[in-house]
């Protein structure tokens, strides 16, 4: 499990992160959102020892990252997969990563293996193309077999086979019982790969919640059709409910929930041909979410 407790890290005026708690639970995919800038990496940066905090601390497993002894068998992360030496072949790129923490070829091989890079472990890094990387960097996370993964963007640049790749092997990890936090700016990705999403937004927490509640409480309305709209529209409005009649003749219905309107119409015997919950779609809810803390944005134009 990763904990963060009031974690804050300012860079002299600024404040990158700020009083940020939340937890990360392992067996799920957690999403980690925010608008560019929001202070994702440098949160993650944090968790990994990379950036100690002002205040308050980022906890592996109850531990800060220092505390650990041979932290690749704990944490594995894929932060820049960029950052690698282009004149190293990639086995032995692994493998020198892989002896400071004792551990031996054969492991080497067998992540080589689960990327998809077994055939080009004798190339050279520099001839690799941005996918291949964001691979091996996901090797490299992978070397100490840990229970706790963070990959920061690790989407980015990638072709629609590499995002659904990318995609299977989080929940996969995750289904092995693993913490996975996953960074993002696409809440559309997000909803498909994690089951949990943490909103940030100018380092402050915006929204902790399960993809379901998320979308719950983005809920809008629930579509009736129905042949007798105007009675049940009468009596959902005496039940508490805003209804309003639509263009070709279904309902949309506020404030009551698709079973209270499905019992209702079966207690006074009218015949329900739809009954459709909608909400905001998560890419929407998110952009609401994250209206106030944009770092830039194109200005709003005028005629
Ligand atoms: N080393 C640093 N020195 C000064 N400011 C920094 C440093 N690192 C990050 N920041 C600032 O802290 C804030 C958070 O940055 P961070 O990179 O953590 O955000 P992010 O959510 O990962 O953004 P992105 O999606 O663009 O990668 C930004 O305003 C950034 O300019």
């Amino acid at each position: 499990m990763i904990e963060l407790r009031e974690l804050t890290k300012r860079y002299g005026p600024a404040v990158a992160v700020d009083n940020l708690s939340f937890r990360v639970e392992p067996g799920h995919v957690t999403g980690f959102l925010g608008p560019n800038g929001a202070g994702k990496s440098t949160t993650m940066r944090a968790i990994l020892g990379l950036d100690a905090p002002t205040s308050g601390e980022a906890l592996i497993n109850g531990r800060r990252y220092a505390a650990i002894e041979r932290p690749l068998h704990h944490v594995g992360a894929l932060l820049d997969a960029a950052a690698v030496h282009g004149g190293r072949r990639a086995f032995d790129h692994l493998h020198c990563l892989a002896r400071s923490n004792g551990i031996g070829k054969a492991r080497v091989r067998t992540v080589l293996d689960r990327v998809g890079l077994a055939s080009v472990a004798g190339k050279r890094i520099g001839g690799f193309s941005l996918g291949m990387r964001q691979r091996l960097g996901i090797a490299a996370a992978l070397l100490g077999d840990p229970g706790i993964l963070l990959f920061d963007e690790p989407g980015n640049g990638l072709d629609p086979e590499g995002i659904r790749w990318i995609r299977d092997l989080m929940r996969s990890l995750a289904g092995e019982g693993r913490t996975v936090l996953v960074s993002s700016h696409l809440m559309s990705e997000m909803e498909l790969t994690a089951d949990h999403i943490v909103v940030i937004g100018r380092g402050r927490l915006i929204a902790e919640a399960s993809v379901p509640e998320l979308a719950e409480r983005f809920r809008r309305d629930v579509l009736v059709r129905t042949p007798d709209d105007a009675e049940l529209a009468r009596l959902l409005r005496t039940a508490g409910a805003t209804v309003t009649r639509q263009t070709d003749g279904s309902l949309a219905a506020q404030g009551l929930d698709a079973a209270a309107i499905g019992d209702i119409a079966l207690r006074h015997h009218i015949a329900v041909h739809e009954l459709t919950p909608r909400s905001d779609s998560l890419e929407d809810a998110y952009l609401k979410l994250t209206d106030d803390s944009t770092e830039y944005r194109a200005g709003r134009t005028t005629s």
